[in-house]
Order: C-alpha cells, then sequence, then structure tokens
C-alpha cells in the first residue's frame, strides 16, 4: 500500500522550486493574468480516498482537457458513428497544425487536437437540446457539483482571438465535416473549453475513465469498451506532438490544457490531477509532467 499523501508532498516539494516553470498561455489574453505560482496536485483512488497537495481546491480554465469529456458524450449519443468523420491517429504536429486536415480531405487525425474537437463539438450540437447547459449538466453531474461554470469571459477572449479555430472550422465546413454554422460551433467550443475546474474537481470528472464507465454515483456513463477506446486515445494523443514523451516519461493515458492542467490515471487504481499554469514548448504543463513523472517513477504504478 503507498503513502499517497506522503508521496504528494514529496513531489511537490521536489518540483515547486524548479527555475524554469515554463511560460502561461497568452494567446487566450484572459489566460495570461493567471499566476505562474500556482502548483496543485490532487488523487482520487478507484476506492474513493483523496489526496491533495498545494492549490489543488483553486479553480483553473480546463481548456483541451475538456476535449476528453466531450467525446465521452458524442460517444455515449452517436457511438461509432463518430469515427466515419474523425481518425485516431497520434498527429505528431501542434493541436492547432492546419495544414493536415487539407492533405487529409477534412477528416481530422484524432479528437484531441483542435481539429478533431471542433468536429466533435459540432457533433454536440447537432445532438443535445441546449448544447452549452447540456454539456455543463452532464460535467455537474459526473461530478455530483453544482458549483462548476463556465467563464465567460475567457470564451469571450478566445473568440476575439481564435482566429485559428475559425481557420480550421471553415477548412472543416469546406469539406463538409460540419453540419452546424461555424459561429454556433466555435461558440460551444470555445465555452466547453473555458470551462472552470479545480484538480479535485477533474479528478472526479475522470473517475468513470478509471471505472469501466460508471460515473461516482454508480450511474454508467459509457460502456467499458468505449473507455477503453478513450484511455487509447489520451494514451496515443493526449498531449499532441508531446504524446511519445509523456508515455515514455510517465507511462498512463491523460490529458492536457493550455490552461496548465493535467489529468492522468490508471484504470481501476487512480486518477492525478496536476495543475501549474507554466507551459512548455508544446503547449504542455511544464511542472505537471515533471511532477507525473516523479510519481510513476516513485510509485511503479503505470500502464506499463
Ligand atoms: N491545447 C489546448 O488546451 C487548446 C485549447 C484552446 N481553447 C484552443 O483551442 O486553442
Amino acid at each position: 500500500m503507498h503513502d499517497y499523501q506522503a508521496i504528494l508532498n514529496t513531489i511537490y516539494q521536489d518540483t515547486k522550486n524548479t527555475e524554469d516553470k515554463g511560460v502561461v498561455a497568452s494567446y487566450i489574453p484572459e489566460l495570461a493574468h493567471v499566476n505562474r505560482d500556482n502548483f496543485g496536485i490532487h488523487l482520487r483512488t478507484s476506492a474513493g480516498e483523496t489526496f491533495g497537495i498545494g492549490d489543488f481546491e483553486k479553480p483553473f480554465s480546463i481548456q483541451s482537457i475538456s476535449k476528453v469529456l466531450a467525446l465521452a458524450k458524442a460517444m455515449s449519443l452517436i457511438g461509432e458513428d463518430i469515427w466515419k468523420r474523425v481518425d485516431v491517429e497520434p498527429s505528431g504536429n501542434p493541436f492547432n497544425y492546419l495544414a493536415l486536415i487539407e492533405v487529409e480531405n477534412g477528416i481530422p487525425r484524432n479528437p484531441f487536437i483542435n481539429a478533431g474537437a471542433i468536429v466533435i463539438a459540432d457533433i454536440l450540437v447537432s445532438n443535445l437540446k441546449n448544447p452549452k447547459a447540456d454539456f455543463l449538466e452532464y460535467i455537474r453531474t459526473l461530478t455530483n457539483d453544482q458549483s462548476i461554470n463556465y467563464n465567460k469571459e475567457v470564451a469571450n477572449s478566445e473568440k476575439l482571438t481564435g482566429f485559428k479555430n475559425y481557420a480550421t472550422a471553415n477548412l472543416l465546413k469546406s469539406f463538409n465535416n460540419l453540419n452546424n454554422p461555424v459561429e454556433e460551433v466555435l461558440d460551444f467550443y470555445f465555452h466547453q473549453c473555458a470551462i472552470e475546474m479545480t484538480c479535485s474537481q477533474l479528478s472526479k470528472a475522470f473517475y468513470f475513465f478509471s471505472n469501466k464507465g460508471s460515473c461516482l454515483q454508480n450511474k454508467v456513463q459509457i460502456t467499458n469498451q468505449q473507455v477503453k477506446r478513450i484511455n487509447a486515445l489520451m494514451l496515443t494523443c493526449g498531449f499532441y506532438d508531446e504524446a511519445g514523451e509523456f508515455a515514455f516519461e510517465v507511462g498512463l493515458p491523460g490529458k492536457s490544457g493550455v490552461g496548465g492542467g493535467i489529468v492522468a490515471l490508471l484504470p481501476e487504481k487512480f486518477i492525478i490531477t496536476v495543475w501549474s499554469p507554466g507551459l512548455n514548448k508544446k503547449g504542455n504543463s511544464k511542472l505537471g509532467m515533471l511532477a507525473l513523472e516523479e510519481f510513476t517513477t516513485k510509485t511503479k504504478l503505470s500502464i506499463f
């Protein structure tokens, strides 16, 4: 049995004073105000025990971490039909890379690069009655927490400056892989990314990926097979052109966001969430990667 609290404390102390903490994302202007010194780690075991250190109860912008929850919701709505519109291969390119869409005739490489996530957003806009309200409700149900909300300033900030995402959506539309108007899909996508959650709320939300598809309240959200697929995608595509490095150093399925959060999990064992807003060159949390590497090294708990 591991003493998780002691392990988290050690990792926090070891990592906190790293000199190069990376750079806070500023291409979404509203995110640039976040203090780079925030640092929190939270772990939830499958048995329901929880451990935390540092800023694990402070809300932050989950950004691309939301893409995993959006994919899970879309899979529960339309199942295997998703794969007619999005592929399941790692892209080896940055999350907002445009050229591949053109080369591959409008079928994004995977659901976690922006192009793929925008197609998933389109599926949710088509299949949810009140897309923004229903998606928020989904996350509140997964976590059993009504306090979770969108940060409208972050969503609007991205709407004003998200030229590359507009280009992506327009390109997808030109290949007939977007059924709804670009504005509507991106409004949903920017809100989805602008959800604010704490490390402990994210550990709760991702619980069903470590629990064969059943959430905290033991309600089945997606099938066991769908969970296997989503975890496989997190492992191969969750960190864009750094997915290999994350598997190599950490060895867990996981997902990052430019808000500086990373969630990773070991099926039927635990979910661990780290938040440190400074990013490395690939757009993944610098200290988050270091902390998770130390965690799986110390505990020897990885899928390998
Ligand atoms: N990697 C990320 O977290 C990117 C999400 C951000 N909303 C974007 O579309 O650019």
